[in-house]
């Protein structure tokens, strides 16, 4: 069988979530680390998710990425490209959803798409247009708050509008109602009035599996990955997927654990709290860093001495704040170089600590797990059985040593989920 699916994520923890829900749904996934330009297909595999780090960088270079990771799965004979981005839709008004979109169906020389940003699992819903994150509408969920790019508008059609100069359209629930077949002919209705994107509304996972049959055939799909739990039932009616037992099996795990934390979103900050109620933890201030690299030395020796004391009881790194922190640090520093001090002081403790024995490591936020997984030089990640929704445990070869790794979106994952993921990562090794 050929590769069926061929995505390409704009970050790292939602590559892992994509690729969670294809495994989950019986397609094996690996997921390649940066735009493997050169690099053979990995043997029996159903889906290859492509992560980059290309949500908040400059449009050029989330262009340029997307379309080398584009012409690769291209190259690897991929008969559909999912575009993933967050299920909150994470952007500016300059892009880059709008602007990447464009540029893969010109590529792929399609005419138009369907944004499925909705997973209901995590409480992501779309009606009307308009984004939900649980029973808050996105602009009041916290994500206002978010310090690269808040999200202040919950009306998708009109925040992709400031995107795209192409025209933005609605697949509304009352058509999703009436099945594939009708979602269908609205789709080539509004192709017809030459509408290139089409927000779809979601309520809940029946509605994904509507939208999954009435999309299977577009060249480009883009969405959250809610849409990846729905697209590998209609591959296997295709005939295009083979049913296998056990996509997710991994090998038993090793070494010290550790969690390194850099986001700032109010479940990781929930998440954060309640770790440190139970087990030591220290934390990174970017105002301290952007003096020297002294918070770094001291992070390390807490860290050292934990595991000296401690061996198998993981400890925390963070730099989360509240809203009001973040904003000061940002206001002093910049936004960017804020979040560059944090990424670099997270990533040098992981390349240490992951040297010095540390071989299962949960890293919370998608910039910082870009960060961390560059630091790492790793370049594939075998995804393995889930913790939490959107949230699997994967591993990679580390030098000559086997690496565990959660990477955990900002806003996903129960409130225990740092101490938590450890007893689930023995439970599967066992
Ligand atoms: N105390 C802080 N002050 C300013 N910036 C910070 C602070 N702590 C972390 N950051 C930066 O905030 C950004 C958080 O983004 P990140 O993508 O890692 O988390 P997230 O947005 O919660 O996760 P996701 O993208 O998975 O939803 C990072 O660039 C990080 O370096
Ligand atoms: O879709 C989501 O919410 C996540 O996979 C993600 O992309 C957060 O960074």
């Amino acid at each position: 069988m050929t590769l069926v699916l061929g995505a390409i994520a704009d970050d790292f923890t939602g590559a892992t979530d994509l690729a969670n829900n294809l495994v989950r749904s019986g397609m094996r996934t690996v997921q390649m680390l940066g735009v493997p330009t050169g690099k053979p297909l990995p043997e029996g595999v159903d889906a290859v998710v492509v992560a980059l780090k290309s949500r908040t960088c400059p449009v050029e270079e989330a262009l340029a990425d997307s379309l080398a990771a584009l012409d690769w799965l291209t190259e690897q004979g991929a008969r559909q490209v999912f575009f993933k981005y967050c299920s909150t839709f994470d952007s500016t008004a300059e892009g880059n959803i709008g602007p990447v979109a464009d540029a893969l169906l010109e590529r792929l020389g399609g005419d138009q798409t369907v944004m499925v940003p909705a997973f209901p699992t995590t409480g992501r819903t779309v009606y009307q247009g308009h984004l939900f994150v649980g029973d808050r509408l996105l602009n009041d969920s916290g994500m206002q708050d978010h310090p690269l790019n808040p999200m202040t508008d919950a009306d998708l059609v009109r925040v992709l509008g400031a995107q795209t100069s192409h025209a933005v359209g609605l697949l509304s629930h009352s058509v999703i109602r009436q099945g594939a077949e009708a979602c269908a002919s609205h789709l080539d209705r509004l192709g017809g009035d030459k509408v290139r994107h089409v927000i779809c509304d979601t309520l809940d996972d029946a509605d994904l599996e509507v939208l999954a049959a009435a999309c299977v055939e577009l060249p480009l799909v883009t969405g959250g990955s809610g849409l990846g739990q729905a697209l590998p039932a209609e591959y296997r009616r295709k005939g295009w997927l083979e049913a296998v037992d056990d996509a997710a099996r991994l090998a038993s795990a090793q070494g010290q654990a550790l969690v390194l934390s850099g986001s700032c979103s109010r479940a990781t900050l929930a998440q954060v709290e309640h770790f440190l109620e139970r087990h030591p933890g220290i934390a990174l201030d970017p105002l301290a860093l952007a003096e020297g690299d002294a918070p770094i030395a001291e992070a390390l020796d807490f860290v050292r001495r934990h595991y000296r004391d401690s061996p198998d009881e993981p400890v925390l790194v963070y730099a989360s704040a509240a809203p009001e922190r973040v904003k000061a640090a940002q206001q002093r520093l910049g936004v960017a170089k804020a979040g560059e001090l944090v990424e670099r002081a997270l990533a040098t403790l992981a390349a240490t600590l992951v040297d010095e024995g540390v071989g299962r490591l949960l890293v919370a936020g998608g910039e910082t797990s870009g960060a961390v997984v560059s630091a790492l030089s790793l370049d594939q990640l075998h995804i393995g059985g889930q913790i939490d929704a959107g949230v699997p445990w994967t591993q990679a070869r580390v030098g000559g040593s086997t690496l565990s790794l959660a990477l955990k979106s900002g806003n996903f994952g129960g409130v225990d989920i740092f101490s938590r993921g450890f007893k689930v990562l023995k439970e599967m090794s066992q």
